[in-house]
């Protein structure tokens, strides 16, 4: 079956009022792939503000979001608070939610299984380290965290999986294709463990230094279903990234 291309973007702690403005109105003013699908996550404080003035076409997610109803947990945001701004998504398990500020893979499981429970959609982040990949544990690192979700029992139907080698985040460093291609293969096999649905269904999206440049050929291979975009999202380009499927 054809999976709906997606394009994520995740500005991370980076942007102002007025500098994600700028971003929404060229969104806004760009002609767009019409089937590609397209979510941003700004940081949570311009999350309402990025949701009323963007086009509906576009959706918004939470970088991070509670597994709790609401209550006494400070700085903490619910799926309830993020649904009553009609935030639709929320990124979860990124690497450096994982790495620097220690979020186990139980703890990234349970938040997503609460959050896709309760109807929000979620792009789930996996990858590995350059001394995991150096020492030929990527794919164990991957199954690990993926085992982990799958212990949860989600709404798989909510989730977009997200690989993101870490050791190409931010660096400039992008995987090569067959590098993706091949732990792309690797998630969606292990997909068919959970049924072939689900196999057949769930977008895996790679992350880690797409540009306009690369990812032409990225999206070129099978198991190549969208991007998560980090440091090219915030600029004018990201539109190319957008319509680079076409
Ligand atoms: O969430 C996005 C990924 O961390 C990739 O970030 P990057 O495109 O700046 O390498």
């Amino acid at each position: 079956m054809a999976r709906k291309f997606f394009v994520g973007g995740n500005f991370k702690m980076n942007g102002t009022l007025s500098s994600i403005k700028e971003i929404v109105d060229n969104l806004n003013k760009s002609e767009l792939d019409s089937n590609v699908e397209v979510v941003i996550s700004p940081p949570s404080l311009y999350l309402l503000p990025t949701r009323e003035h963007l086009r509906k076409e576009i959706e918004v997610a939470a970088q991070n979001v509670y597994d709790k109803p609401n209550g006494a947990f400070t700085g903490e945001i619910s799926v309830s608070q993020l649904k009553d701004s009609n935030i639709t998504w929320t990124i979860l398990g990124h690497s450096e939610r994982r790495t620097i500020l220690g979020e186990s893979d139980e703890v990234v499981s349970t938040k997503t299984k609460y959050a896709t429970d309760n109807g929000l959609g979620v792009i789930w982040c996996c990858g590995e380290s350059l001394e995991e990949r150096e020492a030929g544990n990527t794919i164990s690192v991957i199954t690990k965290q993926l085992d982990s979700l799958k212990a949860q029992n989600p709404d798989w139907s909510k989730i977009v999986i997200a690989y993101e080698p870490i050791w190409a985040i931010g660096t400039g460093k992008v995987a090569t294709t067959q590098q993706a291609q091949d732990v792309h293969k690797a998630i969606r096999d292990w997909l068919k463990g959970v049924s072939d649905k689900v196999s057949d269904e769930t977008r895996v999206l790679y992350g880690g230094s797409v540009n306009e440049s690369n990812c032409g050929e990225l999206s070129k291979q099978p198991d190549i279903d969208g991007f998560l975009v980090g440091g090219a999202s915030l600029k004018p380009a990201f539109v190319k990234i957008i319509n680079c499927h076409q």
